[in-house]
């Protein structure tokens, strides 16, 4: 009920939508002691930043629920974020996670009271955030229309939380989030030295100021930092100095193993965290193209490789599939990094995506699951044919965050015949490392995993190598090769000149017997 105008926060609310809240108070302090002008100043200023944090919240999270709706993410809820748009990162990030976690209990809440109908249905996010600050959050002054309007009703709201407590017949928040909330677990930090901006052990000396660093034991480049550590904002990640990287994600160029010099495809490339190592391990030389068919994430590619200093990266905004194999602009293409879209299943925990609606639906093992995966394994396996047809292709990784067999051996499977008409053969990336392909074919033993709970993330790798033809002939046991116009011996093949054994290796290895 409301009694004048005034006092009515829904008028207030039409009248000053997304004004900021001291402009729409329009209040001076004339006649404040300098003291309490100060301190009114400085709430004026938490108030200020809350209200800004709260829409750029609103924002991530309507990104965030609207991808996570029809399976089709813009990006990880960090990766929206940690965008050059938002600007608190770390109160945005906080209520983001907050909202997350407490929005099936704010969707009870909110729709006991009837709150979410009629205009309010249109900042839905921005309601939720409200609503999670007014009853979880911390006990700060409100400005905001949106914000008055929930207050006004806070009561309501807390009735209908009340109700919940008696319906599941708990006595504390905690108890009741227990209901509600997926638990997030706690995992290590691994942190990618961008070694074209900066050597690791100046970027172990600068980042140990701020907490325990070490080095990696497998890739050269990582550095661990302790669990929990918070560095999004560290002046080098800022600078593109150190990358936010996974170990297992960051394993995926290193088994690429480019040289620099080379020519270098990164097939599926947005948001460019392997683009920007590959330039990194390049050291700068040669060329790579990114490809990327997304034109938001074309933009965040962009900007990663920007940030890494990486001058010898070509974007292309198009469709990998259609990229003309014999086009000459990829006739001197040797090395393919093919990391295509997935289920995401291995890194869901780690980007938040346990937070989403969506999740524990994926989670169970039902039909509309299984024929998302589908889809996306008919994806890669085109994918993966297609990077195998590239000419001078001479390395192909490819690589999932999933840990369904679907997107992984069973696409490894399904290109071997194709794979070995090309003269590709599976070899093994980081051969000390202990867990390998699921045993479904033989040769599966090449292939890499990682764990999600062991490792971190749990990825998939696979690496195909052209044959080195000359050697293997050199090497085989034959006593004698048939060629169309005769036969020779095995002593005689020996003492060919270097010259001719070039030529051999344009022979099909049919004819040798
Ligand atoms: C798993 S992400 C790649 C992550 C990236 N390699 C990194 O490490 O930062 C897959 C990307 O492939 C893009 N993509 C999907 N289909 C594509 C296609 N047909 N051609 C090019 N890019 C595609 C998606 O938009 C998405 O950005």
């Amino acid at each position: 009920m409301y009694y004048n105008q005034q006092d009515n926060p829904v008028r207030e609310a039409e009248r000053s939508e997304m004004a900021p809240p001291e402009k729409k108070a329009g209040r001076a302090w004339p006649a404040a002691a300098p003291r309490r002008r100060k301190r009114m100043e400085s709430r004026n200023g938490v108030e200020r930043s809350a209200y800004f944090a709260r829409r750029e919240a609103a924002k991530v999270l309507r990104s965030a629920l609207q991808g996570d709706a029809r399976r089709r993410a813009v990006g990880s809820i960090k990766s929206l974020v940690y965008s050059p748009s938002v600007r608190n990162k770390k109160a945005t990030f906080a209520l983001v996670c907050q909202t997350l976690k407490h929005l099936p209990l704010l969707k009870e809440v909110l729709a006991a009271t009837n709150i979410l109908s009629g205009k309010w249905k249109r900042q839905e996010e921005l309601v939720y955030v409200i609503a999670y600050d007014v009853l979880f959050g911390q006990d700060i002054a409100m400005s905001g229309p949106v914000e008055k309007f929930l207050m006004f009703r806070k009561n309501e709201l807390q009735s209908a939380l009340a109700k919940l407590y008696v319906k599941e017949k708990v006595k504390s928040v905690e108890s009741l989030l227990l209901e509600y909330q997926t638990p997030v677990s706690s995992k290590p930090r691994y942190v990618r030295v961008n070694t074209l901006k900066m050597d690791i052990d100046t970027a172990m000396h600068e980042l140990g100021k701020a907490t325990t660093v070490m080095k990696d034991d497998l890739v050269p480049d990582m550095l661990v930092v302790p669990t929990g550590t918070d560095l999004h904002d560290h002046p080098l990640v800022m600078n593109g100095s150190v990358f936010l990287q996974g170990k297992a994600s960051s394993m995926v160029a290193v088994a690429l193993c480019p040289k620099p010099g080379w020519q270098v495809l990164d097939a599926c490339a947005a948001p460019g965290n392997k683009t920007a190592h590959l330039a990194a391990l390049m050291r700068g030389q040669g060329k790579i193209i990114a490809c990327e068919l997304n034109e938001e994430r074309v933009k965040v590619l962009r900007t990663s490789i920007t940030k890494s200093g990486a001058h010898n990266v070509d974007i292309i905004h198009g469709d990998f599939l259609k990229l003309d194999t014999k086009d000459p602009k990829f006739s001197k293409v040797c090395a393919i990094l093919l990391d295509p879209s997935c289920s995401g299943s291995g890194i869901s925990a780690e980007r938040l995506d346990n937070l989403l609606p969506s999740y524990s639906q994926d989670n169970d093992i039902d039909a509309a699951k299984s024929q998302r995966v589908k889809k996306l394994a008919a994806f890669q396996r085109k994918a993966l044919v297609h990077a195998l047809s590239f000419p001078a292709v001479e390395r192909v990784v490819y690589s999932t965050c999933s840990i369904h067999q679907t997107e992984n051996e069973d696409v490894i499977k399904s290109v071997l015949p194709f794979a070995a008409s090309r003269n590709f053969e599976l070899a093994t990336p980081f051969p000390q490392w202990p867990r390998r392909g699921l045993p479904v074919f033989e040769g599966s033993e090449h292939l890499l995993r990682t764990d999600p709970t062991e490792d971190v993330e749990g990825f998939f790798i696979a690496l195909f190598v052209r044959k080195q033809f000359k050697k293997k002939i050199l090497r085989r046991k034959t006593r004698e090769i048939y060629l169309p116009f005769g036969k020779i011996s095995a002593m005689w093949m020996r003492d060919i000149t270097i010259k001719r054994r070039k030529r051999w290796t344009m022979l099909d290895s049919r004819m040798i017997i």
